[in-house]
């Protein structure tokens, strides 16, 4: 490995460590790589092996060969090991797999949110990557006729089998299942030097191979017939390299022409890698926009950030903050670095994606977990081979390995989802953000519209003069957990962030007026549809005018329960506390009910389970429900529905906006889903059924979520030429975030809401963690929770508050019992936290405990 980058601290403790134990005998803490094993094993270092924690080596573990990752070395052996009982490194499979930063990256994950290394590697690899190497067995030379005279019979039988295998070699996974007592057979040949043993790297995923043509003629073509001379054309005029597969078709020949041709030695065909990347729609290249004052400030301030500073990017809905993200990223490429690019979601990727594309050609490449396993593995390689290039992707792209990182951008930086819940490590991709910027010596910028609390505090700190210690410590853990080799306490860099603002849009358009409809009044004056009377008219008026609108609603489905009207029974599903909702699904099919936190369903029944009565009804709006409405008030309204049911299948995002953008409907009718990023000029109107859903949540974040949901939403109107206007209906006009909302307040609305997160100790000022517990057996998990929460008690220091043990909001969630613990802790104090390893061994067999570091979800 060259060039050691040396500001991986761990690492260079590492390194020492290694130094110094080359006279000692060498200990060596491997994490194995077998299902079901998340333990780390520790394994003897061979004196001719040079080892170095992140290499992928390859070692014994029962009576297979398998792949490990070497974590770190250690002075002594476990004390209840016996030295000699300890297995010895088979061999280095792969060096320098993770760079030092990458791998620091990865223990600070560990360590920070509580979790084995080894879930912090799986999150960060593609699937498949860390394949089990392969041992093999290889005859060395010609045997001799009776050189195994006196050898075992499972040594002959093994010989017998090598040779009459065309390459002398087999697998010793197959010599096993083929010859009784094969591992004291390869034993003996070895030691008469027969065979020769050798492992064979990780079997990856596949590349895919296809075959490309490239011509090499050099022009003095003269045993051509035309037909051939004219293929010979084609292939010149693509450049003189093309698929096969291509060149068949654009010429309509057959695979025998080509032979010919290769064989009179005019083209060269062969096996080439084909990279399974996303395919983009082609692009029509974009040139770079004149940019506006504030935009050209906010470039060339990104352009001087230096090291590792951060930058929070407030731009108003429609600023125009890609654009500063395009113009930022076009020197970064020029210089030979790369950037990275975070979004959300996948639904608002496409119309990203196609920007970048259509500004950065084939330099920008997609990275999510929606990709197939062979498009992840294929697009991680394309980007360790370190060509400059712009990676787009969704949360666990944080972890995209780029080489010289010369930018990290995550649009939309206050939203939820780039918090993992589960599994285990519960990152935020924010925080980790921060870790690599800081550890690739890169600069961050995170822009929104509306800034989360966590990112407008720490402008603020800068602008206070509060901030200026580099970086804060966490409260240390008693013990360490042995999974984690970074011997530090994490960290959480709470350096300043520079403010920049964007605060208009583009072409100084307005931000969209906001109405409040008051639904009780709607109501008192005989309006029972869920459409108020204002609504309606702009609804009436939209196809008229030929502009465009977008009805947003809380929820999917139809309706969020169905009850008894006779006795109120309420459906519920089976297997969690929760009721069923109303799914319809075509004119005459079954109508259905469904879970959606198990995806359970039922067919709707005709009477109540309860008492019998026919007199059901459907309670709440979903998606569909308001759909029907459209339907049936408004006929020739030509809608889209846009919801996690209608965009289930690979590229529906894409197709579903295409339609709407080329006008196919009038109306898009959707979820939060379409609240993010989506920049349509012709949408004028925006209707919100009912803002209530979102305001009423119990949980702390509850209004800024709501505050900021609702200003995205309002932010897809008049984005073009012709105004925009939003309408939002909801029985609560007077509640503050209503309020915040219409009159655009982002600065008031935080200031006030940050004032009661002071005043109740909650994030941003101060910090949680969530213990879930969950079990099938709800008197086991609530005795776990008791358990838990007593040995916290003990445990309690100044500084740190226990919640619960609480059942959770929804107690049962697909037959699992949950309950839960959360822990808050002060700001500016060091509290002691408790040994994590001890709680988790307070969990018996069947509770599965997630630690959840910062969560954003309470419920
Ligand atoms: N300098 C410019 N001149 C002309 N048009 C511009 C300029 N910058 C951006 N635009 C256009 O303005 C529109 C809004 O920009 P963009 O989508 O980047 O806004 P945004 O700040 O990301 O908004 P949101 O937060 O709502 O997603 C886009 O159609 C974009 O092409
Ligand atoms: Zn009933
Ligand atoms: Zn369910």
């Amino acid at each position: 490995m060259v060039g050691v980058n040396l500001t991986g601290r761990s690492v260079v403790a590492e390194l020492q460590g290694y130094y110094q134990s080359q006279t000692n005998q060498r200990w060596l803490e491997v994490l194995v790589d077998c299902p079901g094993t998340q333990e780390i094993y520790t394994y003897k270092l061979p004196a001719q092996l040079t080892v170095q924690p992140g290499d992928i080596l390859s070692v014994p573990f029962g009576a297979n060969q398998v792949g490990a990752i070497a974590l770190r070395f250690v002075e002594q052996p476990p004390v209840d090991l016996s030295p000699d009982k300890i297995r010895a490194v088979e061999d280095v499979v792969s060096r320098g797999f993770f760079p030092p930063a990458y791998w620091e990256l990865l223990n600070r994950v560990a360590a920070y949110y509580y979790t084995p290394l080894i879930a912090a590697i799986r999150v960060a690899l593609p699937p498949g990557l860390l394949g089990r190497s392969q041992r093999r067995i290889k005859l060395i030379g010609e045997i001799k006729p009776g050189v195994d005279a006196f050898c075992t019979p499972a040594a002959k039988e093994i010989l017998a089998l090598l040779q009459a295998q065309p390459n002398k070699d087999y697998s010793f996974v197959y010599l096993q299942r083929q010859v009784r007592n094969a591992y004291r057979g390869v034993r003996e040949l070895l030691r008469l030097s027969l065979v020769e043993s050798y492992l064979e790297p990780p079997r990856l995923t596949r590349p895919k191979l296809q075959k490309a043509v490239t011509l090499v003629s050099t022009g003095l073509e003269r045993d051509l017939t035309s037909r051939q001379q004219e293929i010979l054309d084609v292939l010149r005029r693509q450049g003189g390299d093309i698929w096969l597969s291509e060149l068949l078709r654009l010429c309509n020949a057959s695979p025998s022409t080509l032979k010919t041709l290769e064989q009179k030695g005019y083209v060269v065909i062969e096996e080439r890698e084909m990279l399974r990347q996303e395919q983009g729609v082609l692009q029509a290249a974009d040139a770079p926009k004149t940019l506006t004052a504030a935009q050209l400030q906010a470039v060339e301030a990104i352009t001087q950030l230096e090291g590792c500073d951060r930058v929070l990017l407030h731009g108003v809905t429609g600023s125009g903050k890609t654009e500063v993200y395009l113009q930022a990223i076009a020197p970064i490429l020029s210089q030979g670095k790369s950037a990275l690019v975070l979004v959300p979601e996948i639904g608002l990727t496409p119309q990203l994606t196609d920007r970048f594309r259509a500004r950065f050609g084939s330099k920008v490449c997609v990275y999510h977990s929606a990709l197939s396993d062979g498009e992840r593995y294929d697009t991680w390689r394309q980007m360790l081979l370190g060509e400059p290039q712009v990676v787009i992707g969704t949360r666990s792209a944080i972890f995209a390995p780029l080489p010289r990182l010369g930018l990290i951008i995550l649009d939309e930086e206050h939203d939820s989802s780039f918090k993992q819940d589960s599994p285990i490590p519960t990152y935020h991709a924010r925080t980790v953000a921060q870790w690599r910027a800081e550890l690739e010596n890169c600069p961050l910028v995170l822009g929104s519209a509306t800034p989360s609390l966590e990112s407008w505090i720490s402008v603020r700190k800068r602008e206070s003069g509060v901030g200026s210690r580099e970086s804060e410590e966490l409260p240390t853990t008693v013990n360490h957990q042995p999974s984690t080799i970074n011997r530090q306490p994490s960290t959480i860099n709470h350096q300043p962030t520079h403010y920049l603002s964007l605060p208009e849009r583009i072409q100084s358009r307005p931000l969209p007026p906001v109405e409040v409809v008051d639904m009780r009044q709607e109501i008192q004056e005989g309006n029972r549809s869920i459409f108020s009377r204002s609504l309606s008219e702009a609804l009436q008026q939209l196809q008229a005018r030929g502009q465009q609108g977008i009805l947003f609603i809380h929820r999917r489905g139809h309706s969020t329960f169905v009850s008894c009207r006779s006795c109120g029974y309420v459906l519920e599903c089976p297997a969690c506390d929760v009721s069923l909702s109303y799914h319809h699904v075509e004119e005459g099919a079954p109508q259905l009910l469904r879970c959606h936190y198990c995806n359970y369903s039922q067919s709707h029944p005709r009477n109540c389970p309860e008492c019998g009565s026919p007199y059901l009804k459907f309670f709440g709006s979903g998606t569909q429900r308001v759909a029907q409405e459209i339907t049936r008030l408004f006929p020739q309204l030509r809608f889209i529905r846009f919801d996690s049911d209608t965009t289930r299948t690979k590229g529906a995002h894409r197709t579903l906006l295409t339609q709407f953008a080329n006008r196919e409907a009038d109306l898009l009718i959707g979820t939060q889903m379409l609240t993010k990023g989506l920049d349509l000029p012709q949408v004028t109107l925006i209707g919100v059924v009912a803002a209530d859903g979102l305001l009423h949540l119990p949980d702390y974040r509850a209004a800024e979520r709501a505050f900021q949901t609702l200003t995205q939403v309002a932010g897809r109107a008049g984005r073009g030429d012709d105004p925009g206007r939003v309408i939002l209906q909801t029985y609560t006009p007077d509640h503050p975030v209503i309020q915040a909302v219409q009159q655009h307040e982002y600065e008031r609305f935080v200031e006030a809401e940050l004032q009661q997160r002071v005043a109740l100790n909650y994030p941003p000022h101060g910090r949680l963690i969530l213990l879930r517990l969950s079990s099938v057996e709800a008197s086991a998990v609530e005795n776990t929770a008791q358990a838990i929460a007593s040995y916290f008690n003990n445990y309690i220091t100044p500084g740190w508050e226990i919640l619960g043990p609480a059942p959770a909001n929804i107690l049962r969630v697909a037959n699992r019992y949950r309950w839960q613990i959360l822990l808050k802790i002060a700001p500016d104090l060091q509290p002691v936290l408790p040994d994590w390893q001890q709680v988790r061994s307070l969990c018996p067999h069947n509770v599965s405990l997630t630690i959840d570091v910062d969560p954003l979800n309470l419920m």
